[in-house]
């Protein structure tokens, strides 16, 4: 066998996809398998219940299982609903030839809506099939009903009948606790040759509070069947299949499927890794920080430099902090440069390095000889008399710097690339925005900081942000689920900076 396990539904369809083959052949991929389908019967259902069966001629289902396996190599099977006698015989006299190494089968009987699923002479049919079986999964009813008792109304009592029941079949039979009352929902692998009692594992597990039961039976049964192909041990593979089940029956809600029982989540643990169009991860970033922009956007700093009316000393203060971070955020552009994964993308953060320490002589050089810091402000702000030759870097220049070197640290290019992004695409934009406005006014020469509003409007720094977005874009499309989970934080905190950072001049000038 190779990594991924060929496994065969032998099932019902359920249109509504909950159910049935469509249940499993999402079970069976969730657990990393293969998934194929021989239809036993089409019904007419939904989460409300089932309104029609059709049930194909026999002879058409035992086509389906010679060309599956006339062909293709079956690691498991997984059997569900049979409909009825003849459907059963085929069923038996294919797995008599065929003898796949893992058979699991699900006796399908009542559907949780209540509604038959197999016809009520079939039922000896199906108990003389439960031997061709490695493991039976009856629910409690079910099980009840294959012994030909009532359905047990204690754990105890539903444990008793699941020994009684393998010492039967010869083989193992799950006992699930799905149908019992209470807050309890445990799950127990019992084989009559094993030991006293016969319990080989029993799982304990809180119920989820959910309607969203439809399928369930259905799905654990061929996600066993999938994972029993790699572990050869049902008390391992039970473990997995019953955390991944209890996720799914959580997460069930987000797909907001029918107004009666709805189907579980087959998919929940992979929603965050799911395939991206290009710019789809980044277009997320920056919808997630939307508050955060508009922030930003309302700041009196933004506002005052817009209008021209910002104090001096806020914006030598801010010079002055500017021209610090930028010797940080050099260090951490630095370091990824050394962790990109292409000579492309080490070359543009080294670049970007590389330019931030010539912006920060450009401002000593130019803009803060022009705005030099007042004495008192920078002896105030900690920051030494004059200039920025004695400099230090305020509070939120230290913690933004602090955030970044922290992600550097973390080791992760997608998590830095991520936390490095705000300081391209947050200022661009604020810039563009001050620009456009600046651009548009009639006495532009008397403004002030019109100066410095002209440098906005460079067009090498738009350049340059479009490709950190693209690079930190396709970082997020190839990241596993926790690290675009990382990814998302470190920018989303990376923005909060941004926004302290332009208040800071307020705060602390
Ligand atoms: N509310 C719940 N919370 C946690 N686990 C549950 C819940 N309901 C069912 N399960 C689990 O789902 C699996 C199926 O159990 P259940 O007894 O409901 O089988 P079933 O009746 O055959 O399922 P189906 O709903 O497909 O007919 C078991 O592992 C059971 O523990
Ligand atoms: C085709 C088909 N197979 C099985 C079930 C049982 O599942 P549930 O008991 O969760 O409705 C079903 N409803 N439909």
């Amino acid at each position: 066998m190779g990594s991924v396990p060929r496994v065969l539904s032998i099932a019902g369809s359920d249109p509504s996809g909950g159910a049935g083959i469509q249940a499993d052949l999402k079970s069976i991929a969730a657990m990393g398998g293969y998934g194929m389908c021989a239809i036993t019967a089409l019904t007419a259902q939904n989460t409300r219940g089932v309104t029609a069966v059709h049930t194909p001629p026999a002879d058409f289902l035992a086509a389906q299982l010679e060309a599956v396996g006339s062909d293709i190599q079956i690691d498991a099977v997984k059997i569900g609903m049979l409909a009825d006698a003849e459907v059963i015989r085929t069923v038996a006299a294919w797995l008599e030839r065929a003898r796949p190494a893992v058979v699991v089968l699900d006796p399908v009987m009542v559907a949780t809506s209540g509604d038959r699923l197999l016809a009520a002479d079939a039922e000896e049919a199906l108990r003389d099939l439960l031997a061709h079986a490695h493991l039976v999964t009856p629910n409690l009813p079910e099980l009840g009903a294959l012994l030909g008792e009532a359905t047990a109304s204690s754990w105890e009592e539903a444990l008793d009948q699941g020994r009684r029941l393998s010492e039967r079949t010869g083989g193992a039979v799950l006992v699930k606790g799905g149908h019992l009352d209470g807050a309890a929902c445990p799950d127990a692998i019992v084989d009559a040759r094993r030991g006293a009692d016969g319990v080989l594992v029993q799982l304990d597990g809180d119920r989820v509070s959910t309607r969203n039961t439809h399928g369930t039976g259905c799905s654990l049964s061929s996600a066993l069947a999938t994972v029993q192909v790699r572990t050869g041990d049902w008390a391992r593979s039970l473990a997995v299949v019953k955390e991944w089940l209890r996720g799914a029956l959580a997460a069930s809600g987000d797909l907001e499927v029918g107004g009666g029982h709805g189907p579980v989540h087959h998919f929940h643990h992979l929603t965050g890794s799911v395939p991206l169009a290009e710019g789809e991860f980044t277009d997320g970033l920056w919808r997630d920080t939307a508050k955060v922009r508009a922030e930003i956007d309302a700041l009196p700093f933004v506002a005052q430099l817009d209008d021209g009316t910002l104090s001096q000393a806020h914006f030598a203060y801010y010079l002055t902090q500017d021209a610090l971070y930028l010797n940080g955020y050099s260090r951490v552009l630095a370091r990824a440069s050394a962790l990109a994964p292409t000579e492309e993308e080490q070359a543009f953060w080294a670049e970007g390095a590389r330019v931030c320490l010539e912006v920060e002589a450009e401002l000593h050089r130019t803009w803060l000889s022009r705005h030099p810091q007042p004495a008192h402000d920078a002896a105030a702000a900690g920051a030494g008399t004059g200039g920025t030759g004695a400099a230090v870097p305020g509070p939120v220049t230290k913690a933004y710097v602090d955030h970044l070197l922290a992600a550097s640290a973390s080791g992760s290019y997608a998590v830095l690339a991520a936390a490095a992004l705000p300081c391209y695409w947050i200022y661009a934009e604020v810039g563009a925005a001050l620009h456009a406005r600046h651009a548009a006014r009639p006495e532009k020469d008397a403004h002030p900081y019109g100066a410095w509003i002209g440098t906005y409007a460079d067009e090498g720094f738009a350049a340059a942000t479009r490709r950190a977005i693209a690079f930190t874009d396709a970082a997020g499309r190839r990241a596993s689920v926790d690290e675009r989970t990382a990814m998302r934080e470190a920018f989303a905190a990376s923005a909060v900076y941004e926004r302290e950072f332009f208040d800071a001049p307020r705060r602390f000038a």
